[in-house]
């Protein structure tokens, strides 16, 4: 990672925020759009190609961040996508902070079900639960099916941040993590004298900041 492109992550200098606080962050999507694989991508930098094994049940990685200078613990649970572990996951939403929601650019129906992945979200998740909109698997432009606008609309509709993301690159995964990391942040430590932080709007500077974002 460019350490001049972004805040940096993994430990760094800086105080704690709140160095007892494990913030809740939950990867949720279909089957095989790439959660865990984003965060092997976010935690390790690598990414294992081969065929596809299922994420049974739920599991977690505590990775810190540093934002502006501190440090943010975020407990990452990487969820089954499979329908059948659906009522497990549920019980998992309620005390989240923040959720990464994904869908494969290259497969149409993980992107229709998006709408479903929502209505849960906000049957099961605390009404203020930070939601990112993720569409995954941007390596792969010459299969791909729905379009960056589609995600963008979508995003807009629901008034959530947008990002094309590749687990297999590391496009935009880090920035992804830290952006939720930055809005936990504000939330929680806003100072009297910061302008206050809107997390769409990083995003979107990020995004069109020069050598973002392509996945060559
Ligand atoms: N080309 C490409 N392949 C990816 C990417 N992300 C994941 N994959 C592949 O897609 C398949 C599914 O990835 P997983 O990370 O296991 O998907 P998942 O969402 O965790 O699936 P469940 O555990 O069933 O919910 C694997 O074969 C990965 O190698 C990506 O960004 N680009």
């Amino acid at each position: 990672m460019d350490p001049q492109r972004l805040d940096s992550y993994q430990g760094g200098a800086g105080p704690d925020f709140n160095e007892h606080v494990l913030h809740k962050t939950i990867l949720v999507g279909d089957s095989g759009v790439g959660k865990t694989s984003l965060l092997v991508q976010f935690d390790q930098g690598k990414f294992i190609p081969g065929s596809f094994s299922a994420t049974v049940g739920i599991g977690f990685t505590n990775k810190v961040v540093t934002v502006d200078g501190v440090r943010v613990k975020l407990q990452i649970w990487d969820t089954a996508g499979q329908e059948r572990f659906r009522s497990v996951t549920h019980a998992y939403y309620r005390d989240a902070q923040a959720l990464l929601l994904l869908y494969d650019i290259t497969n149409k129906s993980s992107f229709d079900n998006i709408r479903a992945w929502l209505t849960e979200i906000h049957e099961y998740a605390q009404r203020d639960v930070v939601i990112m909109l993720l569409g995954n698997k941007a390596d792969v432009n010459n299969e791909r099916v729905i379009r960056s606008e589609d995600g963008e609309t979508l995003a807009r509709e629901y008034g959530v941040p947008f990002m094309e993301t590749s687990a297999k690159t590391g496009m935009n995964v880090e920035l992804a993590f830290l952006a939720i990391a930055k809005e936990l942040k504000h939330r929680a430590r806003q100072q009297a004298d910061e302008p206050s932080f809107q997390i769409r709007d990083y995003v979107e500077s990020q995004k069109k900041r020069p050598g973002c974002c392509s996945f060559l």
